[in-house]
């Protein structure tokens, strides 16, 4: 008998929600496991996409599916789980609902169908929608504080694209050429869902995929000609690239041989050079004398939410407290290296301020060092720093062209 068609992706998204929730899994680690029978990118896009939307609006679908059931529902049942990629589809992507029935409820075959058909048709019936922002996960509204509010409004879809230019001074015409916007020297933000691999001047290398907010810490190394930088925790190297074309002489270092491989792909595609050296940083002693160290250290990458919503559910305070410790033990090792009238940025992609502010507050009240405070002029789009001179952004800055990553950026010198 033939498959109805889309039951594979459902399957799919099913066991991609299934690996982060219970299991923990980055969306990313899951992947290859979860989308192996789904034929073709349109399906394994929708795959991701099912996923995506689900866990960037879960806690909203769970309060619709609670409004319709007597009984709750545990957090991990299977109808739970299938009715929240069905309300994802129906409410976020625009399915009719009588696809989503059709190609949902096969995935409880065997189990509660008949529950799970009543309580998406009452909803449907009832014409719900989701907020205008998503609800975030209560532990996370704890942490993120008063941030959260601002935040939140920034998770709505996915980020749109932003490129990094081998050549700044390219970017109004290149923009132009490409249909996007010029938001910073040097950078092109083009619309979501852009097939990147398919943009003219791909293989000539002149540019690389960064998020702005991302562009920002190599930017904070200043101009490099005649000046080597280490760029401590390196792959896959989107930094790297960009204190190459800054003329620097940079040694990227990274643990990770196949992230490495990535850099080394960076590297060949744009032209750019950088000595490439695969040690662990904690392990390593460099034998050449360096003017800046770029570290940007390993976090648990919640201020990529937007694209990866796994965060959202599967970061928690005892993984926060890991990281930071390994942050620290990372910053420690950069300062030993410093030389009189080194510059040290520390940067991580984290809207926890324990990897974040407190690192910042640590380095103060631990290290002989000068902080350099960032100025509003050396940052891009008129974002502005913070009072101590810090870089801190999140999703729901710059809305009105389609938001930024969460970055915590802070910069040093050590004492000449
Ligand atoms: C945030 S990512 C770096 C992203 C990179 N700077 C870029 O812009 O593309 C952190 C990196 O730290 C590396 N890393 C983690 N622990 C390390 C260690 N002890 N020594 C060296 N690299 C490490 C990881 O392999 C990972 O590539």
């Amino acid at each position: 008998m033939a498959k109805t068609p889309g039951i594979p992706a459902r399957r799919a998204a099913l066991k991609l929600l299934d690996a982060v929730m219970r299991r923990g899994e980055t969306l990313e680690q899951a992947e290859n496991a979860a989308l192996k029978g789904v034929d073709g990118p349109a399906d394994r896009a929708l795959a991701r996409a099912i996923a995506g939307e689900t866990l960037r609006w879960l806690a909203d679908l769970d309060a619709l599916i609670d409004s319709a059931t007597r009984k709750r529902l545990p957090d991990d049942a299977k109808p739970r789980m299938v009715l929240r990629l069905m309300l994802a589809q129906a409410l976020r992507l625009g399915t009719p609902p009588h696809a989503v029935v059709a190609t949902g409820l096969d995935l409880l075959a065997g189990g509660p169908r008949r529950l799970a058909h009543g309580v998406f048709s009452t909803l449907m019936k009832r014409e719900v929608s989701l907020p205008d922002a998503p609800t975030l996960p209560d532990p996370v509204r704890a942490r993120w504080g008063d941030r959260a509010e601002a935040i939140a409004p920034g998770l709505v879809d996915p980020p749109e694209v932003d490129l990094s230019l081998r050549q700044p001074d390219e970017a109004a015409e290149r923009a132009l050429a490409m249909g996007g916007v010029s938001l910073a020297r040097g950078h092109i933000r083009l619309p979501r869902g852009t097939p990147i691999d398919r943009l003219p001047s791909f293989d000539e290398g002149a540019w690389w995929v960064q998020d702005l907010a991302a562009q920002i810490a190599p930017r904070l190394l200043g101009e490099g000609v005649g000046k080597r930088a280490l760029d401590l925790c390196a792959a896959p190297g989107g930094k790297t690239l960009a204190l190459a074309a800054a003329g620097w002489r940079v040694t990227a270092l990274d643990i990770s041989e196949k992230r490495l491989g990535l850099l080394r792909e960076n590297l060949k595609r744009t032209g750019l050079e950088a000595e490439i050296v695969k040690a662990d940083a904690l392990a390593y002693t460099p034998a050449k004398r360096f003017d800046a160290i770029l570290l940007d250290a390993p976090c648990t990458a919640t201020g990529t939410c937007r694209r990866h919503p796994d965060v959202l559910h599967r970061v928690s305070e005892r993984q926060i407290g890991e990281m930071s410790e390994i942050q620290q033990s990372l910053i420690h090792r950069a300062i030993e290296w410093m030389q009189p009238g080194c510059v040290l940025v520390y940067a991580v992609c984290s809207l926890e301020a324990e990897e974040g502010e407190a690192q910042a507050r640590w380095i103060d009240a631990t290290f002989d060092l000068e902080p350099m405070p960032v100025s509003a002029d050396e940052l891009p789009a008129k974002l502005r720093p913070t009072p101590e001179g810090w870089v801190r952004t999140h999703p729901g800055e710059l809305a009105e062209h389609g938001g930024l990553d969460g970055f915590f950026i802070a910069r040093w010198r050590k004492p000449v």
